[in-house]
């Protein structure tokens, strides 16, 4: 569709004389008489558009700004006296910012300074501009900011000051920055203090964990105001209004990385200004209809949850305690003997198995509810369809895992599950029954390559909207539950090898559950999925790739 035309001048662009013009959909340009629809003003700021101009869509214009007299940027950050060219000899010159492509899904910001023959016109660029700015009321305009300043390497505080304060200046986003001081400290506040009336969005810098502190304060306080209970585990859950950045400060950032495509700060500072939203599933996790946790990303037990268990006595390594304990844990070999009984979700929604991995505007996340859900009653199903009821799965694993999203990290960049999907109202049960070491490690080598990590016989995986399980000795003996009332009056769990056969490693041993890089250390939950519970600051990973236009060039 034509857009209309705005603004039309002559500008200098790089030392060229260029035709600049505005429409609603891009600020475009393309050197005067220029017919070849190949050569554009200096350097290539943008992708040509079907005029063969270079363009920037106004949706991704970060600012505009009157450049300082005597001053021409040539550089991001930058600002240089550079020598005077005939055509450039007037110095009134606005510099657009921009957000600029580069590899892997990164993004960073370009400039483009546009020189004027006066002031006057300058001024009215200046405008015209900001004017189409401000009709992006998607973008946020005051956020809430959480810093962990002990995530990752313990730098959440310097990246956010030098990398990402800056961004939101420039975009003249206004922020209330919190660094925390203790464990849950942003998750009380943003439950019980935090204005959230205030705010346009919450951002958190540092790892999953933070982040998980931050969904936990924002669905409860978002519950509690609406008045539903979050203890009862078939309760409907209100979706929270308020989107949450992530600014990866962590050690994993597998939940930045599966929803933006990478773990770089400016990259998702950028999708914050712009004002990308993506829906997100939320799987709540009860025991015997007592509200434990929600996760986003991985929810693993056996494998993954020893691994976290062993590495939170290693944070002072850093990072590198996960690799430290995933040896080590790789070496115990433990299984652990439980049920699991899920009811799988609809077809409409596809399988783990399937080869096509959700990405921008996936056609998966987008079908409507019901679509997702089944139209089916589930007591109308007969036994011979599978589909609706619950099934049950009793056996020894070495892992359990369920993976609400694909859950891609640097580790692992195709994920624990690569066609996951972020906002389909499903998890990915992945069940890994007992096998020898090799075999265990030939299916986690997978994880770090392109071969599929899940055509072995030993392991299984379905694409669930609910499931329970059951560890094998709270099913069978009672005795055998672990169970100790600690001075709180909380219950408390404890490993312990089998008294009968000390040197097995047999079932009775428990593991627990590495939720989203917590320890949960109750072994029998039930586990819900809530279809698109809470809203990113992302638009999950974009097909494209940099050198591809990211849009159709009709709409131009
Ligand atoms: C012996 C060879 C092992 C090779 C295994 C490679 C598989 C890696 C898959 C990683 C999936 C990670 C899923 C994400 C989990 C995070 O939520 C969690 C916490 O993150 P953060 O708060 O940022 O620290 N991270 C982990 O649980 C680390 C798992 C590492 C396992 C080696
Ligand atoms: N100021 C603080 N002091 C100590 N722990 C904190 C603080 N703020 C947050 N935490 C906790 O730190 C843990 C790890 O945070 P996270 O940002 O995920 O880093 P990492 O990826 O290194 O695990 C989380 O459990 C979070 O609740
Ligand atoms: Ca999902």
């Amino acid at each position: 569709m034509e857009q209309k035309l705005l603004l039309s001048s002559q500008l200098s662009v790089h030392n060229t004389l260029c035709e600049v013009t505005l429409n609603s959909a891009a600020l475009s340009w393309r050197p005067r008489g220029d017919n070849t629809h190949k050569r554009a003003a200096g350097r290539r700021y943008g992708p040509l558009n079907a005029a063969g101009s270079q363009y920037v869509p106004v949706c991704e214009i970060i600012s505009v700004q009157e450049t300082e007299e005597d001053c021409a940027s040539t550089g991001v950050g930058k600002w240089q006296k550079v020598p005077q060219t005939p055509v450039e000899s007037n110095q009134h010159a606005f510099t657009v910012s921009y957000v600029e492509r580069t590899q892997k899904h990164r993004w960073r910001c370009g400039e483009v300074t546009l020189h004027c023959t006066d002031r006057t016109l300058c001024l009215q660029w200046v405008q015209a501009i900001r004017e189409q700015l401000s009709l992006l009321t998607i973008r946020p305009k005051r956020l809430l900011v959480y810093i962990n300043p002990y995530g990752g390497k313990h730098h959440g505080k310097r990246i956010y000051e030098q990398k990402v304060a800056p961004i939101f200046s420039r975009a003249s986003i206004s922020t209330d920055v919190i660094v925390t001081e203790w464990a849950n400290h942003a998750r009380d506040h943003l439950k019980t203090e935090a204005e959230l009336k205030k705010y346009d969005g919450v951002v958190c810098v540092g790892g999953d964990g933070m982040f998980s502190e931050i969904i936990h304060g924002l669905i409860s306080r978002t519950q509690s105001d609406s008045g539903v209970d979050q203890n009862l585990s078939d309760e409907t859950l209100i979706p929270c209004s308020l989107r949450i950045g992530i600014i990866p400060a962590g050690s994993t950032d597998c939940i930045c990385y599966a929803t933006v495509g990478s773990n770089d700060p400016v990259t998702s500072a950028l999708h914050i200004v712009v004002g990308d939203s993506q829906p997100m599933d939320v799987c709540s996790i009860h025991h015997n209809n007592t509200f434990l946790r929600y996760s986003v990303s991985l929810l693993g037990y056996g494998f993954y949850g020893d691994v976290l268990t062993d590495s939170e006595r290693k944070r002072w390594m850093g990072p590198a305690r996960y690799d430290i304990s995933g040896v080590k844990t790789f070496m115990s070999h433990r299984y652990y003997e439980g049920t699991i009984t899920f009811l799988p979700a609809d077809e409409n929604v596809g399988t783990p198995r399937d080869k096509l991995p959700c990405r921008t505007g996936c056609n998966i996340c987008s079908l409507p509810s019901a679509d997702k859900q089944g139209s089916r009653d589930e007591e109308s199903v007969s036994d011979t369809d599978r589909k609706g009821v619950w099934q049950v799965i009793r056996g020894k694993f070495l892992a359990i895992n369920a993976a609400c999203m694909s859950c891609a990290c640097p580790r692992s960049p195709k994920g624990l599950s690569p066609s996951a999907h972020l906002a389909d109202g499903t998890v990915d049960l992945i069940l890994v029954r007992r096998c020898s070491r090799f075999d265990f490690l030939r299916h986690l080598l997978r994880h770090t390559n392109k071969d599929d990590q899940f055509d072995y016989p030993f392991v299984e995986v379905y694409r669930v909207r609910q499931f329970h399980f059951t560890p094998r000795y709270e099913e069978t003996n009672s005795e055998l539950d672990l169970r100790e009332a600690d001075g709180s009056g909380r219950k408390r769990f404890f490993s312990r090898i089998c008294r009968e056969h000390p040197a097995c490693n047999c079932s009775l041993v428990h593991s627990s559950w590495n939720c989203d890089g917590e320890i949960l250390p109750h072994a029998a939950i039930q586990v819900r999925v809530h279809c698109q519970l809470i809203k990113l600051f992302a638009r999950g990973i974009e097909e494209h790739s940099v050198f591809e236009e990211p849009y159709p060039l009709s709409a131009i």
